[in-house]
């Protein structure tokens, strides 16, 4: 079996990507974020105080003829950027793109912090990451990709992001057309349940290519590029009245500075993902004049992480084990 479906940013600057997806008999619709860097599937349901929504849809699994309770299961999330959301689990029928997983489990959630309130374009999240940090207790569930997998012509999924466009997530197949030149791959080592790599370096504009071993994930529910601190100061400085600015959050720069471009390493035969300067901005920082960068430090989270300001510059091939062993696929497109 193979799925495709649409995924779209949900804002202007791209700060986070939503698909649809179906849950339930009759099929009940929301708007998700596909995160490579969690494995919980979940949606504002029923359970959810009318005071922590905010038009978001809502998961009624009494009105679906195939929810069954797991009686005594429940789940409790944190993300990375400090919100977080917990609720019960549901079995139920999840199709995306075309493709259905009967027996799904379906995160309903009983509570959600502020962010995810206030984003009225997602109805919750739809973790891609390894089964191994699904959330639900006491019985660890499979995310939909480990569900449907067994179906799958081939065990893979692909992220094709864009810029303020419509891009597609595929599952179990190869989109040729959706990519230039040839697909570099690099072993994945999902031991902490991320897509996990080691980007061999990185170069800003035409300058010197800077070999250094940056280990990080490929995350797509992160909107920033997160790099260590040599590198995000390698970038800056190349621009300027660049600024660190606290207020802000971070790195800012002038709006109508025209960035260099940032390109990262990848593989063990010198292929580079290149992400082109003008993709380096995300647009007004809320202080002043300036725009906040997609660079910034990842400072004290302990990995790096190279999340959608990376991934909307190539075709990235998620494969938990064609060859055996999970690997990561870039191509240009
Ligand atoms: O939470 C993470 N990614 N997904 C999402 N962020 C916000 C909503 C969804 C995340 C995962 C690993 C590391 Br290391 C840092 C952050």
């Amino acid at each position: 079996a193979k799925g495709s479906v649409v995924t779209t940013p949900i804002n202007s600057e791209d700060e986070a990507y939503d698909a649809p997806v179906s849950i339930g008999t009759p099929a009940q619709p929301f708007n998700l974020d596909f995160d490579t860097g969690s494995s919980d599937l979940w949606v504002f349901s029923s359970l959810t105080p009318s005071n922590e929504r905010n038009g978001q849809n809502i998961y009624t699994a009494s009105r679906s003829s195939t929810a069954k309770q797991l009686s005594g299961e429940s789940w409790k999330i944190s993300y990375g950027d400090g919100s977080s959301s917990s609720g019960l689990v549901y079995s139920d029928v999840v199709t995306i793109g075309g493709l259905t997983a009967a027996g799904q489990a379906v995160e309903a959630a009983s509570r959600v912090s502020q962010s995810f309130t206030s984003e009225s374009a997602t109805d919750g999240l739809v973790g891609l990451a390894f089964s191994s940090i699904n959330t639900v207790s006491p019985d660890q569930q499979t995310t939909f990709f480990d569900t449907v997998k067994p179906s799958l012509a081939s065990p893979v999924f692909t992220a094709d992001l864009k810029h303020q466009a419509p891009g597609t997530y595929n599952f179990g197949f190869i989109d040729k057309s959706a990519f230039t030149g040839s697909i570099t791959y690099t072993p994945v080592d999902n031991s902490q349940g991320f897509w996990g790599f080691t980007s061999t370096g990185f170069q800003v504009g035409n300058n010197d290519f800077q070999q250094e071993s940056i280990t990080g994930i490929a995350d797509t529910g992160t909107t920033l590029l997160l790099l260590p601190d040599d590198v995000v100061n390698a970038y800056y400085s190349s621009v300027n009245n660049a600024q660190n600015d606290q207020s802000a959050g971070g790195f800012t720069v002038p709006c109508d500075t025209s960035l260099p471009d940032f390109s990262f390493g990848v593989g063990n035969n010198g292929a580079m993902i290149t992400i082109p300067g003008s993709l380096m901005n995300l647009g007004p920082s809320g202080s002043g004049n300036s725009c906040f960068g997609g660079l910034q430090s990842s400072g004290t989270i302990g990995t790096n992480i190279f999340g959608d300001v990376a991934l909307k510059a190539a075709f990235v091939v998620f494969d938990s084990g064609s060859q055996g062993q999970p690997q990561l696929g870039w191509a240009s497109k």
